[in-house]
C-alpha cells in the first residue's frame, strides 16, 4: 500500500479544523469528548494504522471528538521487545525485525525523513541498551520496563504523522511529558494520585484543543524520571485514567469485536455482544480470562462515573458495550468466561493449629511467597484454592516447606475455571441450571466459590472438559433458553 501524497500540509489541517464540530461560534455543540485506545491488534501494521487513522477522522466528523487517542505497540512488539531482552542475555542483539516493522510502516505512507529519523533514533537507542544487557548480563525489572517502552513510543509517533497526513491536526506524547507519574513498581506500576492534576493541567493549558494528543500506552515516568510500566495490557488504563482526569464524556476501547461478548468468541462462535455492564461485572469478567479489558483499568472510570465503550473498530456504527455504574440486564447470566491449565491445591490441616491459626499461616505464607490466589474455598482444617500458570506450586516448592509442618499439601494439574457473572439475587436458578447442564453432560465439579464481590460463581473442573461445559453452558442461557425445573413447594399433596 502507497498512500501517495505526504508531508502535513497546513492548509490542509485548517481545512479540516474548520470542518471540525464544536469549533466555537454561537451554535448549540453536542459534541462528545472522548478519549480512544486502540490496543497492539488495532495497530498491527500499516493497513491496520490506516484503518484506524481513517477511523479516527470519521468519528471526529460525527461529533465524536478525542482528547486524547491511546496507542498500545505495534502488533506482537513488547513480546518482541522481551524476546529481545532475553537473546541479548544470550549474546545475541538484534533489532532487525523491528526496525523492518516501522520503517515499512514509515514508507508506506511515506511520512517522510523526521518521523523516519525519530525512529531510527529510538531503534539504535534501543540497540545500544541491548548491548549493554549483553554486556553486563543483567537485565533489571528496571531495565525491561525501558526496553518494552520503546514500542510505545514508536508507534505514537508513527500514528500522530499518518494523522496529521490526512488532515487530522494531531501530537504524539509520551506519557509522561503529560503527567502520568507513577510509583516505582516496575513491571506493575501504580498511576500516582497527584498525575490527575498534572494531567487535567496539560489538557487544560498546554495541549491545543483542536489538537488530538496521541499518548503512549501501558508506560510511566517515576517521579525522578525512570520509566516503569503499568503491567501487561496497561494501555486501557491510561486511556481511564486521561479520561477520568480530564472527565470526558466517555472512555472508548476499540477492538475487533462488537463489544463484551456473552462468551470468548474465539471459544463460542455463537457468542452475542452485551449492551451494557457494570463496572465491577466487567472487573470480574477481565480477571477470570476474558482479556477484553484491563480488570485495574476499570477503577478511575468508576471513581469518576465515567462510561467506558467498548467498539468495534470494522464495524463502528455498532453500539458496543457500555461500561457503567450499575447492572443493567435482565438476564440470568451476563455473560461466561473461563481461565484454562490452572492449579487446584489442597491444604489439610494436620491439626497442630487451631482454625484461626490455620488459615492465618496459610495465608501469611501465600503472601510470603507473592502467590496470588484466583479462587478459595475453605473449612475450619482445609482450604482449597487456585493458582495460575505464572504463580505455579512445584514439587519442593518453598511454599510446601513453609506448610509442611503443619499441613497435607496435595497439587491438581490440568484444571480450569469457568466464572458465570450473574445476578448473585438469583443464584439459585444460575446453580439449578448449570447442575443441570453439568449432570446432563457428565461433568465433575471439583470445587465451587460464589465471589464475595456479589456477581461471580466460579467452578472448577478438568481442562479436558472446558470446552464441553462451556458450549453447554452458553448454549443454555443464551441461545435455547433452557428450562429449570426448580422444586415446588407442594409437600402435603
Ligand atoms: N468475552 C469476550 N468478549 C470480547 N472479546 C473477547 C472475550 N473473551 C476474549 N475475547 C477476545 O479478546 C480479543 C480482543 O482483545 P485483544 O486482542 O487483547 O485486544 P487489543 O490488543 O486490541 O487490546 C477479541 O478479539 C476476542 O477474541
Ligand atoms: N503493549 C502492551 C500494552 C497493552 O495494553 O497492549 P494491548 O492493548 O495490545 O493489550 C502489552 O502488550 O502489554
Amino acid at each position: 500500500m502507497n498512500t501517495g501524497s505526504m508531508v502535513l500540509e497546513s492548509e490542509k489541517i485548517e481545512a479540516f479544523k474548520e470542518g471540525m464540530p464544536n469549533r466555537g461560534g454561537d451554535e448549540k455543540h453536542e459534541d462528545k469528548r472522548v478519549v480512544m485506545k486502540f490496543g497492539g491488534s488495532s495497530l498491527a501494521d500499516a493497513e491496520r494504522i490506516e484503518h484506524v487513522a481513517q477511523l479516527i477522522k470519521s468519528q471526529i466528523a460525527i461529533g465524536n471528538r478525542p482528547a486524547a487517542v491511546i496507542c498500545s505497540a505495534m502488533g506482537k512488539t513488547t513480546n518482541n521487545l522481551l524476546n529481545a531482552g532475553d537473546f541479548a542475555l544470550e549474546g545475541r542483539v538484534n533489532v532487525d525485525a523491528l526496525r523492518t516493522l516501522h520503517h515499512t510502516t514509515i514508507k508506506e505512507f511515506d511520512l517522510g525523513q523526521h518521523v523516519a529519523d525519530d525512529i531510527t533514533e529510538l531503534l539504535n537507542e534501543l540497540e545500544n541498551m541491548l548491548n549493554g544487557v549483553k554486556l553486563l548480563q543483567e537485565l533489571s525489572p528496571r531495565s525491561l520496563d525501558m526496553l518494552v517502552s520503546f514500542g510505545e513510543r514508536m508507534s505514537i509517533r508513527i500514528m500522530a504523522a499518518r494523522l496529521n497526513q490526512i488532515g487530522v491536526p494531531a501530537e504524539a506524547y509520551d506519557s509522561w511529558t503529560i503527567g502520568m507519574i507513577t510509583t516505582s513498581e516496575f513491571g506493575d506500576a501504580r498511576v500516582l494520585p497527584s498525575s490527575m492534576e498534572k494531567i487535567k493541567n496539560t489538557f487544560s493549558n498546554k495541549i491545543d484543543p483542536n489538537t488530538v494528543a496521541i499518548v503512549t500506552g501501558f508506560i510511566g515516568h517515576t517521579e525522578s524520571g525512570k520509566i516503569t510500566t503499568l503491567g501487561r495490557g496497561g494501555s486501557d488504563l491510561t486511556a481511564t485514567t486521561i479520561g477520568a482526569a480530564c472527565s470526558l464524556d466517555e472512555i472508548q476501547v476499540w477492538k475487533d469485536v462488537d463489544g463484551i461478548m456473552s462468551c470468548d468468541p474465539r471459544m463460542v462462535r455463537s457468542a452475542v455482544p452485551i449492551s451494557r455492564v457494570s463496572f465491577e461485572e466487567a472487573a470480574e469478567l477481565a480477571y477470570f480470562g476474558a482479556k477484553v479489558l484491563h480488570p485495574i483499568a476499570m477503577m478511575p472510570a468508576m471513581e469518576a462515573q465515567i462510561p467506558v465503550r467498548v467498539k468495534n473498530s470494522y464495524n463502528p456504527s455498532h453500539p458496543g458495550t457500555v461500561i457503567n455504574k450499575d447492572r443493567d440486564n435482565e438476564n440470568l447470566v451476563t455473560a461466561i468466561t473461563c481461565k484454562r491449565d490452572i492449579q487446584l491445591i489442597d491444604i489439610t490441616s494436620t491439626r497442630m493449629l487451631g482454625a484461626y491459626g490455620f488459615l492465618s499461616k496459610v495465608f501469611n505464607t501465600f503472601e510470603k511467597h507473592k502467590l496470588s490466589v484466583d479462587v478459595l474455598a475453605s473449612s475450619e482444617v482445609s482450604v482449597s484454592l487456585t493458582l495460575d500458570k505464572k504463580s505455579s506450586v512445584y514439587k519442593g516448592h518453598p511454599l510446601c516447606d513453609d506448610l509442611g509442618d503443619i499441613a497435607n499439601i496435595d497439587v491438581k494439574e490440568g484444571k480450569a475455571i469457568i466464572t458465570l457473572i450473574t445476578d448473585i439475587k438469583r443464584s439459585s436458578e444460575v446453580l439449578a441450571t448449570v447442575f443441570k447442564v453439568f449432570m446432563e453432560k457428565g461433568i465433575e465439579v471439583e470445587m465451587l466459590s460464589q465471589g464475595a464481590s456479589k456477581v461471580n460463581i466460579s467452578f472448577i473442573v478438568s481442562d479436558s472438559l472446558v470446552e464441553s461445559a462451556i458450549h453447554s453452558l452458553h448454549m443454555c442461557f443464551f441461545e435455547e433458553q433452557c428450562e429449570i425445573t426448580m422444586p415446588t413447594n407442594d409437600k402435603e399433596v
